[in-house]
This record gives structure tokens, C-alpha cells and sequence, in this order.
């Protein structure tokens, strides 16, 4: 039988795609075909009779993955590819839930919970418990149970050794026991209940492992413990567990990822044969050879070399933009440039560390009309966060914006319940009016008449605060007065969220300087735009906005990566932990390796991040790519700060650079002055830049570290 599609395989492709029926390893670079090789083997091991569609079980790392996987297959082979079991371990494990509900323990129609829809019933959990949030952070609960799950472990099996870890404990069973009550299933829970399920049933367990005789991963090294023991509990003693992966992309060991499972696997399933995969298809030479001295970096790899026949192709650019503007602003021109020399923005990709660094680019795209989709993550308007503060300023507009109202008047929780508002929609019912209004009439008594009351205190006071006020500042005083930055302060995990919140800030800013229209009005119509508008729908040609992690297996023709700063790539959460470094540069290497042509990399020298200005150093990782493969693009090129002073505490701006101190002799302000500040206190400038709208200075404040500060928006007086 003729098999086309093994035509073009190189002989180790081939070899791994052709293989008897075994268990194997492929350890392979990025773009040496791992993905291709396994796919082709689906089809091989159909056409040549070894195994029937419904006889393999192929796991991939996103629905998307999965549904590319259908498609090649429906191309290779003539047969209904609709039915088969090949999705991510999610997918996979929901679909085995759903046949055996009533084994699992299940109602039929179980409602699957997000992670927000997840942290929300720890809170309802806490409260009905009367448990102190404070003390037990819901965010904090949620990552126990789902590290404990992730292992493939209950609360029962969690060792409590203090009352803390025994409190969490009996909060975890307490967790479960709500879920079940409501028929609710987590993520984790998706992948324990099934493992639970095939552990305890032994003759589903015995239906399924001689029905899967076939069982193919891919994104091996990226498996956490519990979606290995759930491979091991589904691979019976006849079956060929054929797993590809490559160590240096490993990139979610945060997430509970063991590339130890590589070796757990070769010698659980007695693998005697490891195949490497070692020329790349995807990128030309320059770009590999950036990839490869890159990741020569990191010790402890399990070793493979990558070559390519392809030419070296183009250098790969390099631009270091003033601020984080001039950067997005260089990005969007390139990208009207390559989409003139005919590559469409459906194959260009923009990558960036942090999700909170979107809003800078699409906002960039946005004013130059460039559609684009923003993928696996909000759009910056779109972030929970983003919405309860637009809420807030809504209602501070316009009291009668019922939506608005209904949003934030429990958010952060008053102790205004469902059943208290639905006594005020009842009054507002009847006297046909707004929210607002019905809670004004005074006709909601009690403690709900109360709550409700302070709350349109709150809001009213908080209208007579921004009164007057500069746009900027009145977001500033909105976070504060509503609670909504305490509130996401003090979640263990809300840092992003008050990056994503001091971003509107600086939205706001921006948005100020460009518009010259600091109404409220303006900005919020503005953010409605942006946030409907340019949502390009699947298939047509928009540019495409990932973080780095979401962009794992995929490749684009050309491919930006900004924010190249150390703080930001070298993230500053890593550069503190142990091998944090080196999951980062796994995670730049992944980046590097998404481009098949043209790679673009960029930095700002200064960037409103995070609330306030940050001076970023060039990140390390540019210093370890050989310079012979870089162009720069600006006429500025400086010398880079050694690796070791990577802080963002003050620096000498270079001379010459783009940002240099150009010294307005209008200003009243200059370095070494004593200046004092409302909120930060008292300090001494040690850095002036800029003029007019857009002078900025750095403070080195007595108790509050060193900020850059917007000297039009920072009230700042001399002491
Ligand atoms: N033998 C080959 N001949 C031509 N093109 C190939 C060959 N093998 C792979 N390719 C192409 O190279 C590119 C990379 O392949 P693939 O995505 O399978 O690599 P990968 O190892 O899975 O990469 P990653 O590590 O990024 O997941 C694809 O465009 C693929 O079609
Ligand atoms: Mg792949």
C-alpha cells in the first residue's frame, strides 16, 4: 500500500514514524518534526492496518493542537477522523467522565469549572464555613488543592504536620464535598477523577487498555505527575506508548511539570531505544544558531545538536526603543511592511513575557488600524479587574448604569447579598427606575437598606474626589477608594491583576496626552471601542498576540519578540528562585524557535509597567546571542550592563542614547534636589528626562524605594 506521506521524512523520521509496535522516546529540538513524525504515524499505523482510528489515544497540549492534528490526518488518509480520541488531557479525560458519570460518581450533565468560576466556590466555601480569608487566602487554597491533585493526591493523603497545612487540609475535603454536592468538577479534579476512576475499576480499566493498544504524546516533557500515572493506569502491557518531547522547552515546571517523567518513562515502559530528531525544517540558520547558542547556556540538558540544510537567511534585527511606545510603534511599522511584501498578518506573531504587556501593543495596533487576535488571554479591556474599575468610573459618570452598578456593588464583597439585591431590582421594578434611584428612595430597609447605603456613599464620595481632577489621577483615587487594589493586594496571587490595574493608569496617561480629552466620557468610549472593535474572528487575516508559554508547538513566517529587559524577560519572579534563570531561557528559546523567516527583538529603555516608569536593563539572554547574528536597526547602539548589575535602581542614562536627559532649563526641577511627595514622602531626584508633558524624574524616596514619576501628574513639591 502506497504511504505518501512517508515520502518525505528524513531516515530518523522515518525510522520513528515506521516503528514496530514499542514503546519509544523521541527527544527532539524544536522544528525537527516531532509533531509532523507523530501525526504520520497515526496515519501509518491506520493505513498499514496495525491499529483502527478508534484504537488510538494521542494526547496534545491544546485544543488547537489537537484540532491541526485532525486536520493533517483527514488529508493524509480517507477516513471520518470526527470520534477520535486525540485532545488535550483535559479533553480527553472529560470525555471518559462523561461515558462513565455514574462510576465516577458524576451527574450526567457535571458543569466543569474554570479557575475563576473555581476560586469563586473557595469563597463561597470560606464564608459559609465562617473560615477568616485573611488568614486562608482563597487564591493560596486553590493552589494547594490543586498542587495536591496535580500529584495525583487528596486531602486525605496530604501529610499535616502543623495546624495551618491540617486547617488547609479540612478546608480541601470541605472544597470536594461542595464541589460534589453541586455536581462541579475543577481542572484537576477532571484528570484525578478519571486516574481515580480506571485505578478502582478494574475491568474499565481492562476495556480501555486493550482498546488503546496505541498511545501517542506529544509535549512529553511538559506532563505533570498526574497525567503521568493517568498514562500509566491507560497503557495496558500490550500497548506502544510512543511519547515525543524535548527537554529544553520544558517551560511548566511552575505548573507541576517534571522532565523527569522522560526518565520515569524509559524505564517504566522499558523503552530501549531513544530517537533523536536533529534537523530542523522550520527556521533558517541564523535563527537556529541564535537558538542553539542560546540554550548552550543552560546546564544539565540531556543533549542534541540542530542543524538545518536552509541558508542562513536574514540577521536577525534587533531594536531598542526609547520607551515601551517607540517599541510597539516600530513593531506596527515592520508589520505593515512585511504584510506589503506580502506576508499576511495571520503568519506574524507578537510574543511577549507578560500578558500585562499586550495593552501597549494593542493599543498600538489599534490606532493603526491593524486587525489582530489576542490568544490564550484577555484582551486588556476584557481582564476581570479591567471591568470592575471601568465599572467604578461608569458609576462615577453615571449613577443610573445599572450594569455597572450590579457589577461592583458587592465587588469587593460588602456583605450586599443576592437576596438584598434582588429586593432592590424589585423596588426599581415597580418604581421604574434605575438601581440607583430604587436604592435612594429609602424603601430598602434593614441591614440590606444599610449596606446598600454605604455603598452609594462610597460612590458619591468618591465623586466629589475626582472632581476636577486630571483623568489619571481619578483612576488612581477610584482604585484606592473602592477597595479595589487592597483587594488584589492582598491575594496571594493578584499580582498581575495590579499590574493589569496601574496598566489602566497608564492607559489613561497615554490616552490623555494623545486625545487631549481628559473626560471620562472619552476615555470610557475609548475603551469600549478597543475592546469590541478589531476582535478579527478565526480564519481571517489578523496579526497574531500570544505570551511565549501560549505559543508552544506553533510557527509564524515572521515573528516579534518584545520586551527584552531584564526584569521582564529574565522575569523578576524567576531571577529569585533556583533554576528560575534557566526555566526562563528555556522559555526564550521556545520564543526564538517560533520563527520561520524573520525574527525581530526588541526592549524599551524605559517602559510604564507595573504603575509606574521602569528603566530596564538589556535582558542577558541578548547577551548570549553571538553578535554576528544581530542587526541592529537604530543608529544607537551602547554597550550592554553586565548581567551581574541587573536592578532597576537608578542608572546613568548613557549619553547619547535615545532617552538621554535632554535638561530643560525651564524646570524647576533637578538632580539632587530634597522634594517630598503625598503619598511616597519625602526624597531626592537623582535622574531627570524629558520636557514639558512628558518630563519625568527618578526619586529615591526615604521609605519608598526609587520611582520615575510623571512630573505632570506627581505632585511633587520641593523640601
Ligand atoms: N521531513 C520534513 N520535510 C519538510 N518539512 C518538514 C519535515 N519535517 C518537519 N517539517 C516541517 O517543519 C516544521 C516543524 O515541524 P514540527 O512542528 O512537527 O516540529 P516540532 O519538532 O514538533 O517542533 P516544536 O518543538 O516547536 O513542537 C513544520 O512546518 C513541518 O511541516
Ligand atoms: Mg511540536
Amino acid at each position: 500500500m502506497t504511504q505518501p506521506f512517508l515520502a518525505g521524512l528524513n531516515p530518523e523520521q522515518l525510522e520513528a514514524a515506521t516503528l514496530p509496535h514499542q514503546s519509544a522516546l523521541i527527544l527532539a529540538g524544536a522544528g525537527s518534526g516531532k509533531t509532523r513524525v507523530l501525526t504520520t504515524r497515526i496515519a501509518h499505523l491506520i493505513q498499514t492496518g496495525q491499529a483502527s482510528p478508534a484504537g488510538i489515544l494521542a494526547v496534545t497540549f491544546t485544543n488547537k493542537a489537537a484540532k491541526e492534528m485532525l486536520t493533517r490526518l483527514g488529508a493524509m488518509l480517507p477516513i471520518n477522523t470526527r470520534g477520535m480520541w486525540i485532545g488535550t488531557f483535559h479533553g480527553l479525560c472529560n470525555r471518559l467522565l462523561r461515558a462513565h458519570h455514574r462510576e465516577a460518581g458524576l451527574p450526567a450533565l457535571f458543569q466543569i469549572l474554570d479557575s475563576a468560576d473555581q476560586l469563586g466556590a473557595i469563597k463561597r466555601l470560606l464564608k459559609a464555613l465562617n473560615v477568616d480569608d485573611e488568614k486562608y487566602p482563597p487564591k493560596q487554597l486553590q493552589h494547594f488543592i490543586n498542587n495536591t491533585k496535580d500529584q495525583g493526591l487528596r486531602a486525605k493523603d496530604v501529610e499535616a504536620h502543623d495546624p495551618y497545612t491540617r486547617k488547609q487540609q479540612e478546608l480541601f475535603a470541605a472544597y470536594d464535598e461542595q464541589c460534589q454536592r453541586e455536581g462541579v468538577v475543577d481542572f484537576a479534579e477532571l484528570l484525578l477523577r478519571s486516574y481515580e476512576l480506571l485505578s478502582r475499576d478494574a475491568s474499565l480499566r481492562a476495556h480501555y487498555q486493550s482498546r488503546f493498544r496505541h498511545i501517542l504524546v506529544d509535549e512529553f516533557q511538559d506532563t505533570n505527575r498526574l497525567q503521568y500515572l493517568w498514562l500509566k493506569q491507560l497503557a495496558g502491557p500490550d500497548a506502544a506508548v510512543f511519547a515525543v518531547g524535548d527537554d529544553d522547552q520544558s517551560i511548566y515546571a511552575f505548573r507541576g511539570a517534571r522532565v523527569g517523567n522522560m526518565q520515569d518513562f524509559e524505564r517504566d515502559f522499558g523503552v530501549d531505544k531513544v530517537i533523536k530528531l536533529e534537523q530542523n525544517y522550520r527556521s533558517h540558520g541564523n535563527i537556529l544558531d541564535a537558538a542553539n547558542a542560546l540554550i548552550a547556556h543552560n546546564r544539565g540538558r540531556l543533549g542534541k545538536n540542530l542543524w538545518t540544510a536552509e541558508s542562513t537567511g536574514e540577521p536577525i534585527r534587533l531594536y531598542e526603543a526609547a520607551n515601551d511606545q517607540e517599541e510597539a510603534q516600530f513593531i506596527v511599522d515592520e508589520a505593515k511592511a512585511l504584510k506589503r511584501e506580502g506576508i499576511e498578518f495571520a503568519h506574524i506573531a507578537l510574543l511577549y513575557r507578560s500578558n500585562a504587556q499586550s495593552r501597549v501593543l494593542e493599543h498600538a495596533l489599534f490606532n493603526a488600524g491593524i486587525p489582530y487576535r489576542v490568544h490564550g488571554g484577555l484582551r486588556f479591556f476584557e481582564r476581570q479587574e479591567i471591568k470592575h474599575a471601568l465599572a467604578y468610573l461608569r458609576l462615577i459618570g453615571n449613577t443610573d448604569d445599572d450594569g455597572a452598578l450590579l457589577r461592583v456593588i458587592n465587588f469587593p464583597a460588602r456583605g450586599i447579598g443576592a437576596r438584598s439585591l434582588e429586593q432592590l431590582q424589585e423596588i426599581a421594578r415597580q418604581n421604574q427606575s434605575s438601581l440607583w434611584q430604587a436604592a435612594k428612595s429609602g424603601q430598602l430597609g434593614g441591614k440590606a437598606g444599610t449596606s446598600i447605603g454605604s455603598f452609594l456613599e462610597l460612590i458619591r464620595a468618591m465623586q466629589d474626589t475626582c472632581e476636577g481632577l486630571p483623568l489619571p489621577e481619578q483612576i488612581e483615587h477610584m482604585l484606592a477608594q473602592s477597595g479595589l487594589l487592597a483587594h488584589y493586594q492582598a491575594e496571594k496571587d493578584g499580582a498581575d491583576r495590579v499590574d493589569n490595574l496601574n496598566e489602566l493608569v497608564n492607559a489613561a496617561v497615554g490616552f490623555v496626552n494623545e486625545i487631549e480629552d481628559d473626560s471620562l466620557v472619552a476615555f470610557l468610549t475609548h475603551a469600549a471601542l478597543e475592546a469590541g472593535e478589531h476582535q478579527a474572528g478565526e480564519g481571517s487575516d489578523a496579526l497574531q498576540l500570544m505570551t511565549v508559554h501560549a505559543a508552544k508547538g506553533l510557527e509564524f513566517h515572521a515573528v516579534f519578540l518584545s520586551g527584552l529587559e531584564e526584569g521582564l524577560f529574565p522575569h523578576d519572579n524567576a531571577r529569585n528562585e533556583a533554576d528560575g534563570v534557566e526555566e526562563e531561557r528555556r522559555l526564550m528559546y521556545v520564543a526564538i524557535t517560533r520563527a520561520r523567516r524573520r525574527l525581530y527583538l526588541s526592549l524599551a529603555q524605559s517602559r510604564m509597567l507595573h504603575g509606574q516608569f521602569r528603566y530596564g536593563l538589556a535582558s542577558r539572554f541578548l547577551n548570549e546571542i553571538p553578535e554576528n547574528l544581530l542587526k541592529r536597526i537604530n543608529p544607537a547602539p551602547k554597550a550592554y550592563y553586565a548581567p551581574e548589575k541587573t536592578t532597576w535602581a537608578p542608572q546613568p542614562t548613557p549619553a547619547g542614547s535615545p532617552a538621554a536627559y535632554s535638561r530643560d532649563s525651564s524646570s524647576p526641577w533637578h538632580v539632587g534636589q530634597n522634594v517630598a511627595h503625598a503619598k511616597f514622602g519625602s526624597g531626592v531626584i537623582v535622574n531627570c528626562e524629558g520636557s514639558g508633558a512628558d518630563a519625568r524624574v527618578q526619586v529615591k524616596f526615604r521609605n519608598a524605594g526609587v520611582k520615575w514619576l510623571a512630573l505632570e501628574y506627581a505632585k511633587l513639591t520641593p523640601a
